[in-house]
């Protein structure tokens, strides 16, 4: 009777509530610690009911059995204020846990003298800067983290669908879609011939790249510096600038590709001064004169790799009635492509479709016959180089001369650009070593400079 009922006689009911409640380990253990007030509080919880009834019915009932039953009644209060307090001190321990795996200032905070806090709190506002560098290229995206190297290095690519405007696929992924997607889906570049043909798509780019390499807790701390093609206007810096905010960055600061490529180069060292850098990329052709103070002249030509794959597109088309598409035209420019008449010649086997007949075909395509293809384009560059060593002060153009012309960016690539330029021009040019590296190369020298650069968007406004 109250609440001394036996285990084995106990109601299935209760039994089935006791085993529920063990199931959290906190309560368990607690209920072990409570020794006897345990076994008291579980057999009394069994038997509240009855007991009630006892308090009612206390009046009739004799005196020993009264106080049995207050005495009872006292322990599982005790046996609850216990528990309830125990719950209480775990609780508060998870929470502060918690805390801590969030806001790492906040242990310290507690942890060190109150004259250490402000120091550590610089520098570990310092350590919890993400800074990251993205050289936003017409054909490739790289981007640049402190303290962790080249994180990514991707295609421009987007393949989408025209009807609902779903995005399929982005970079290397998207790239490889290219003149194989079923009508309604097309495969875009954002950046084109070194201005932004789509605003929309190159944010929903930057977003996505940047969020996969930067974890969502630090992207209110990442500041970013961004290079972009030196021919866009400030309506399209805004733009990117804004774009970038919008990923929830703290800064962001523009860099020119010319002096990015220059930095990438080592140009920044006071010592060399007067140095022209040729950063042959995509889309565009960026020639640069630098000196310490920075840019002297520049100009940025609408030629570039893709150009050049679209010469070797219809130069194949006119001379051997063959269809071919930019991916084969790249495949071509990479293994025999040459600037240089008088380079050995090398054959490749092209496949494609017959521009009359549209049935499969397959050709053979020589070097020498890419040099013709790209003969205008790269007289082109002779002459951009030229018009700028002819705007260039003299003394410069004199340092020019010492150092030589360094050439960056993918597209100079492309064997013998560096013999026709130090032929035509008479000033010795050379390829800097991963020319397509050089532009983010600088960007990441840049980054070490980041707290002393204002924000760009500060100066548009
Ligand atoms: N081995 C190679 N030979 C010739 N061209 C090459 C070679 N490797 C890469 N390229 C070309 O380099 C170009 C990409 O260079 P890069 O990544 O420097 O351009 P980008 O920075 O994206 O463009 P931009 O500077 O115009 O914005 C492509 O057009 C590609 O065809």
């Amino acid at each position: 009777m109250f609440g001394l009922t036996n285990k084995s006689t106990e109601p299935k009911q209760n039994k089935k509530k006791r085993s529920r409640r063990s199931k959290g380990p906190a309560l368990y253990n607690e209920q072990q610690n409570l020794g006897a007030a345990k076994v008291e509080n579980a057999k009394t919880s069994t038997n509240r009911k009855p007991l009630r009834r006892t308090k009612r019915k206390s009046t009739k009932l004799s005196e020993g059995v009264a106080k049995q039953a207050s005495h009872l009644a006292s322990n599982m209060r005790e046996a609850m204020v216990r528990v309830t307090k125990m719950r209480r001190v775990e609780r508060r321990n998870r929470e502060t846990v918690a805390i801590a795996k969030t806001t790492p200032a906040m242990t310290l905070k507690r942890l060190v003298r109150p004259e250490q806090v402000g120091d550590l709190m610089g520098r570990l506002n310092r350590s919890l800067n993400f800074d990251l560098g993205i050289d936003l290229g017409t054909a490739n995206i790289l981007i640049f983290a402190k303290g962790k190297g080249l994180v990514l290095d991707e295609p421009a690519y987007i393949a989408k669908d025209d009807k609902t405007g779903d995005i399929l696929a982005l970079g290397e992924a998207a790239r490889t879609m290219i003149g194989r997607t079923p009508k309604g889906i097309s495969v875009i570049r954002p950046v084109q011939a070194g201005v932004i043909a789509d605003y929309d798509m190159t944010e929903f780019m930057l977003k996505y790249f940047i969020r996969s390499v930067v974890p969502a807790s630090r992207l209110m701390k990442t500041r970013i510096i961004v290079c972009v093609p030196s021919g866009i206007t400030p309506v399209e810096k805004r733009a990117i600038l804004e774009a970038l905010l919008r990923t929830g960055a703290k800064k962001t600061v523009l860099i020119e590709e010319p002096l990015a490529a220059a930095m990438g180069t080592g140009l920044n060292d006071a010592d060399q001064v007067g140095a022209m850098v040729v950063d042959v990329g995509g889309g565009t052709t960026d020639i640069a004169v630098l000196c310490d103070t920075g840019v002297v002249v520049s100009e940025s030509l609408r030629i570039g790799g893709d150009s050049f794959n679209e010469s070797i597109i219809r130069y194949i088309r006119r001379k051997k009635r063959l269809v071919i598409g930019p991916l084969t035209a790249e495949k071509i420019k990479i293994s025999v492509g040459t600037v240089d008449r008088r380079a050995k010649e090398r054959t490749i086997e092209v496949r494609g479709r017959d521009a009359s007949s549209g049935l499969p075909k397959m050709v053979a395509v020589n070097s020498l016959e890419i040099q013709r293809a790209l003969e205008a384009q790269v007289m082109n560059i002779l002459e951009g180089i030229k018009s700028i060593l002819e705007k260039t002060p003299p003394e410069l153009v004199a340092a020019i001369n010492d150092h030589g012309i360094i050439l960056t960016g993918g597209g100079a690539l492309i064997d013998g650009l560096d013999r026709v330029i130090t032929r035509s021009v008479g000033i010795a040019s050379y390829l800097v070593e991963s020319p397509r590296y050089a532009v983010i190369k600088g960007v990441a020298k840049a980054l070490d400079e980041m707290s002393q650069l204002r924000d760009t968007l500060d100066e548009l406004q």
